[in-house]
């Protein structure tokens, strides 16, 4: 049966398999694995933290992803489709494993964070034009 998020444990079993079907993506996964060569045991720690933060409000992360994934556009630019994709896998990835308000607004607030990321990526294209 599949269980509610309550705990860091539930939120690194949600994270590592979400980041097992990035790796092997055919429209994503060069991204991680090629243009920024991701260390996974320096990276899964900090997004446990991420999300224990906006899942469970522990205040465990304190740091800013929007700046990282600008920079990140300016090597491979980042499209709708690749954030489709990322959304899709991680809402597939929380609906394999959790169920119940903490699974859904897991959903929803990775839906409304990957919004404002391609909005601050437009507006930064437009500044660099
Ligand atoms: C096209 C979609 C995305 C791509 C390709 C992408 C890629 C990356 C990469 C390569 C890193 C750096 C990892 C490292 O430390 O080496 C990263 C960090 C991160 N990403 Fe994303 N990402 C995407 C979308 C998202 C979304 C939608 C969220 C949140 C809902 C998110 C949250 C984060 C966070 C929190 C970090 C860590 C920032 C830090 O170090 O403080 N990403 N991402």
């Amino acid at each position: 049966m599949k269980k509610t998020i309550q705990s860091r444990k539930d939120i690194e079993i949600l994270v590592k398999n979400f980041y097992d079907k990035v790796i092997n993506d055919e429209t994503i996964g060069f991204i991680f694995n090629d243009v920024a060569k991701v260390n996974w045991d320096a990276h899964l720690p900090v997004m446990f933290d991420f999300w224990e933060n906006v899942l469970l409000q522990n205040n465990k992360y304190s740091g800013n992803p929007m700046p990282l994934h600008v920079s990140l556009n300016e090597k491979v630019p980042l499209t709708k489709a690749h954030f489709d994709r990322w959304l899709k896998l991680f809402h597939e990835t929380v609906d394999e494993y959790f169920e119940g308000d903490i699974a859904i607004l897991a959903k929803q607030r990775s839906q409304s964070i990957a919004t404002i990321m391609q909005i601050k990526i437009a507006e930064s294209e437009r500044a660099r034009r």
